[in-house]
């Protein structure tokens, strides 16, 4: 049955302004936009009112982990696609750093077909680059980019080992496979949870200095344009790293970068006191880091922002400062953030914001989605602009509840999701 979603105001690029427009779905695909003036004939339709709403391509998060196989615990690929299809994402790429890690096809095999039978958005599994995620031997990357790998990367830990490093990009570009990283140097972190700065100082605490994450990123832009590989930064966090990053673009290193939330909106100054719920790898930096990101960010430095959804129990979460985890949960408060801070502020065009969330990673990533046009796969996000709500951690489809974010107010929360047609969640 088709499907149309109608009076939805969609961002026009080149007028720099949302039109009004009813969007008709078949088979999947988006089949035609017309102008919200028309009357579209939808005898035998299904119906979505999107009367003042935003319809946009369904966002796309490269960079998540859904804890399964082996952390169920925390998240699972049922759960961790429902909250992502409540954050309005309908693609998400998920980490290797699962137990087993995703190492071998069988394990890709598994998350594909669990996702494929049981998940509600589409999701693109990532291998890891060393076996066991312990930077002694790599994987068979031919084996996992045959089982539907996108690229190879150890996220959750750094690859310490300069000529290991080199031999994966050497191997993945063989393969046009794309190498994204977790950039940070052990030697330089030893048992530091948060980073150097105010924060750290105050409470007396071993500080991460930016230096952990710059010196990777230099190291393998060096090693990228020596080898010609996709070079994919993970969540960029360091005014340092973002200096590299445009340097090595300018002199044509094929290499792209994404930034959480997070660390555009959060700085080490806002962590309230010793609360676990700010604790997450790369910790939050200086004001001036922030800066920096928001900087790259706005310039094309940095091509697309991820969440680095990363759910931890509870219990895990209550160790404390020092000895919990690493890692917040994303999802469901990424866009509302993004949208209040700097859209609604007027520092961002709504068209930027939905860029770096749909069409920029599409286009970083090769994938089909992210543009709302005819011919396009039908994932669409519609978006209530107008209501402020508070989060309410406690009403996340995660498993997790582990975020900085519990009761702020925001706007631009998803109302409808819709994956390949189907509408997989909606606002109640
Ligand atoms: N970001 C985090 O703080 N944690 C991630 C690991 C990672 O992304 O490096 C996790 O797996 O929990
Ligand atoms: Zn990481
Ligand atoms: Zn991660």
């Amino acid at each position: 049955m088709a499907l149309w979603i109608l009076n939805g105001l969609i961002w026009n690029e080149e007028a720099g302004r949302l039109d009004s427009r009813h969007v008709r779905v078949e088979d999947g695909l988006i089949s035609e936009i017309v102008d919200g003036q028309e009357q579209p004939d939808t005898a035998g339709c299904e119906i979505i009112d999107a009367a003042g709403k935003l319809v946009s391509a369904g966002f796309i998060d490269m960079h998540v982990h859904l804890r399964d196989p082996g952390f169920e615990h925390k998240e699972d690929i049922i759960t961790g696609t429902k909250s992502a299809a409540k954050g309005g994402f309908t693609t998400i790429a998920c980490m290797p750093n699962t137990r087993p890690v995703t190492d071998t096809p069988e394990t890709i095999e598994y998350i594909r077909s669990k996702a494929a039978s049981e998940g509600v958005v589409n999701v693109l599994p990532y291998a890891a680059i060393t076996k066991n995620e312990l930077g002694r031997e790599l994987t068979d990357f031919a084996a996992l980019k045959e089982a539907g790998a996108i690229g190879f990367t150890d996220d959750g830990v750094g690859v310490q080992n300069a000529q290991m490093m080199k031999d994966a990009m050497a191997l993945a570009h063989s393969l046009g496979m794309p190498i994204i990283a977790h950039c940070e140097d052990d030697s330089l972190v030893e048992g530091a949870a948060v980073s150097e700065g105010s924060f750290a100082k105050k409470h007396g605490l071993k500080g991460i200095p930016n230096e952990s994450e710059a010196i990777h990123v230099g190291r393998d832009v060096l090693l990228a344009e020596a080898t010609g590989v996709h070079y994919h930064v993970c969540h960029v966090s360091t005014e340092q790293s973002v200096r590299l990053i445009r340097l090595a673009k300018q002199i044509g290193v094929k290499v792209t970068a994404e930034v959480c939330p997070h660390h555009l909106v959060l700085s080490d100054e806002d962590i309230p006191g010793l609360d676990s719920n700010w604790k997450m790898n790369p910790p939050l930096r200086t004001p001036r880091d922030v800066a920096a990101v928001i900087e790259g960010l706005e310039d094309g430095t940095i091509d697309m922002i991820v969440t680095d959804h990363a759910p931890h129990s509870a219990e895990e979460k209550a160790k404390g400062m020092q000895l919990a985890p690493f890692g917040i949960v994303g999802f469901e408060t990424a866009f509302p953030l993004l949208y209040t801070k700097f859209v609604r502020t007027g520092r961002w065009s709504l068209g930027f914001l939905l860029q770096r969330m749909t069409s920029d990673p599409a286009k970083v990533f090769g994938l089909a989605s992210g543009r709302l046009k005819p011919g396009a796969p039908a994932d669409i996000t519609v978006v209530d602009l107008e209501t402020e709500r508070k989060v309410d951690p406690e009403t996340f489809l995660s498993k997790s509840k582990n975020t900085p974010f519990g009761g702020w107010e925001l706007y631009g929360f998803p109302v409808a999701t819709i994956v390949a047609g189907r509408t997989v969640w909606a606002d109640a």
